[in-house]
């Protein structure tokens, strides 16, 4: 997505994003303008849960450069304290547009500072629970001071983290809640619909914290509430057959994987044959990965799909490289030459069977919101902790243009549109598989005996989860094959061999994870067949940490 409106959901460039033009018309969207805060993707998270479609772009975004209207805007927090030199500024056009306004802890502090208050560092600073207090307005204050609380109890518990204060309530607005720490917990302007909250309502420690959200989305904003999977497939194949045109072919990168699926399923239905599917074999996917994925496509998703075996490819590129940054991005650039020449093959072949279609101008993508929403962050290409192939790390100069229709939304979202597809279950509920595959997962030189030895104990792994009836409990596991050799005895013999380390975890939309708590038998059988089976493995571990502070993937 580009800076200003592109014409399609998709755009190569990891620039700030915006919204596509067809979804905007179609529903009612809120603005959520990030500041940089670890939870601002969670407040998009909940507007959507009431059926709102919201977008997020950086707080650099200018109101007069936004070629839509959203119904309300949304402040997010942040890492800044508003009196700091560098601090992100809001556009004063916000306060100017005409729609209701809330910020959220550093977006209360900013909108206070705007209009004139001191915001300073604390001696209380909040960590955690506080218990907000909403103040009941005298019978003549204007009604909007009630709106944003009503039907809230008048005590209850809300998430705090922040450490600066008000030092007094700006002018011309009234406070609306309190805390022990906080005595502007939230403030309200007296004329216009402009609202600041000092704690989270996006995480779920703030027990009202939805309903906050929701009575500002709905009824502050009055959004309607009919952004749903049901609409979204109706309006996205309409959108799609404008963009394609009534000749236009598309290439489709399809890797088994549930967002790829989903979105070659909506292909496929809004443009049938004139979508060619292609799946690469790149050298490092799961053990028997492109076999089981051709028939799995060609048999539950009637989509014609081409396998193409550009391991050799790949992995002769990989040959020395150790740093995952360059992986990713030798993996990310690969996959679009072997797409652009897999397009001219296919229209030379249309061609000569003197088929109708035209040039191959489109390459699709199952990119989702999360693909994306780091390289969104104000603070730009810095922040990347990592780059996600089919987002930063494209071809500068490919000739195809992206087309992903699935790049607004959750896992959770897609899952629920492949569904409504009837997509079977075991598709719709794979675990993910990044596009560099074990690539990430082999820390070190990728060879093809790493490849090997990661393929083999994944195969393990996951079949013992299977097993043990867990898989569908899990979010994603995986093998990550250390770069460390330790000693061992096997048949009474020294060893020396490698380490690998077992991840499961558990998450709700691959932003924050947890590990996964397995019974200790089934970690037992688990290690023991890998030592067992898969030579070259003398030690088997398994990962504690969640994300953060971690990642999901080890590089
Ligand atoms: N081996 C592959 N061949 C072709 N395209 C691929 C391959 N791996 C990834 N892609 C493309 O990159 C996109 C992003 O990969 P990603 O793994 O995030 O999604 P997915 O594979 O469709 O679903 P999942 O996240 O469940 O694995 C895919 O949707 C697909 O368009
Ligand atoms: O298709 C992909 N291409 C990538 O480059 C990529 N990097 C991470 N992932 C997947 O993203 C989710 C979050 O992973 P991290 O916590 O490691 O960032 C997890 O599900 C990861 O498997 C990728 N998927
Ligand atoms: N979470 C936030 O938005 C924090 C804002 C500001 N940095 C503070 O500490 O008060
Ligand atoms: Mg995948």
């Amino acid at each position: 997505m580009a800076a200003i409106a592109p014409p399609v959901n998709g755009d190569a460039t990891p620039a700030p994003a915006q919204l596509a033009d067809s979804i905007v018309q179609a529903f009612d969207s809120i603005l959520i303008l990030d500041f940089g805060s670890q939870y601002s993707h969670l407040i998009v998270r909940r507007c959507r849960e009431f059926n709102v479609y919201c977008e997020m772009l950086p707080c650099t975004q200018k109101l007069a450069d936004l070629k839509w209207k959203p119904k309300g805007i949304i402040l997010s927090g942040s890492p800044f304290s508003v009196y700091e030199k560098d601090a992100p500024r809001v556009d004063p056009a916000v306060y100017e547009a005409g729609v209701p306004v809330l910020g959220v802890c550093y977006g209360l502090q900013e909108t206070a500072n705007f209009f004139g208050a001191r915001v300073e560092a604390s001696d209380h600073r909040e960590y955690g629970e506080a218990i907000i207090k909403v103040l009941q307005q005298p019978a003549d204050a204007p009604a909007h001071l009630n709106r944003l609380f009503e039907g809230i109890p008048t005590e209850s518990p809300v998430w705090m983290s922040h450490s600066d204060r008000l030092h007094s309530l700006p002018e011309g607005f009234t406070t609306i809640a309190t805390t022990e720490s906080a005595p502007f917990a939230a403030i309200a302007h007296n004329e216009k619909e402009i609202y600041g909250i000092q704690f989270h309502p996006e995480v779920t420690h703030s027990l009202r914290g939805k309903d906050v959200l929701r009575r500002f989305v709905i009824d502050i904003c009055g959004c309607a509430p009919g952004w749903t999977m049901e609409s979204f497939i109706e309006k996205e194949i309409e959108r799609i057959r404008t963009l394609v045109g009534p000749k236009g072919q598309v290439i489709g990168a399809v890797s088994g994987g549930v967002d790829s699926s989903v979105a070659a399923k909506l292909m496929h239905e809004a443009i049938g044959d004139r979508f060619h599917a292609i799946m690469v074999d790149n050298g490092v996917l799961r053990l028997n990965e492109a076999q089981q994925v051709h028939k799995m496509l060609c048999e539950d998703l009637g989509v014609n799909l081409t396998v193409v075996d550009a391991a050799d490819l790949f992995l002769d590129k990989l040959a020395g490289v150790t740093d995952p940054e360059k992986k990713r991005k030798i993996i990310g650039n690969t996959f679009i030459e072997v797409f652009e020449e897999k397009a001219a093959e296919i229209e030379r072949e249309v061609k000569a069977a003197g088929g109708e279609g035209g040039e191959i101008e489109w390459l699709l993508q199952g990119t989702l919101y999360p693909d994306v929403i780091e390289s969104i962050s104000f603070k730009g290409p810095s922040a990347t902790i990592k780059t996600h192939h089919n987002v930063g790390g494209l071809l500068d100069d490919m000739k195809l243009k992206l087309i992903e229709p699935l790049r607004e939304l959750f896992k959770d979202e897609v899952r629920a549109l492949g569904r409504l597809l009837h997509i079977p279950e075991h598709l719709v509920g794979r675990h993910p598989f990044p596009g560099p595959g074990l690539a990430i997962r082999i820390l070190g030189e990728v060879t093809r005996e790493q490849v090997k030895i990661a393929q083999e104990a994944d195969a393990i792994f996951i079949d013992e989860i299977r097993k043990a009836g867990l898989y569908d409990q899990i979010s994603q596991a995986f093998c990550a094959l250390l770069p460390v050799r330790a000693v061992g005895v096997q048949g009474d013999r020294r060893t020396y061999e490698q380490v690998i380390c077992l991840r499961a975890v558990k998450t709700e939309d691959f932003m924050t994870a947890d590990w996964f708590d397995f019974p200790g038998p089934v970690l037992r059988k688990m290690s023991n067949r890998i030592t067992n089976e898969v030579k070259g493995i003398n030690r088997v571990l398994y990962e504690v940490t969640s994300k953060p502070p971690a990642t999901i993937e080890f590089c």
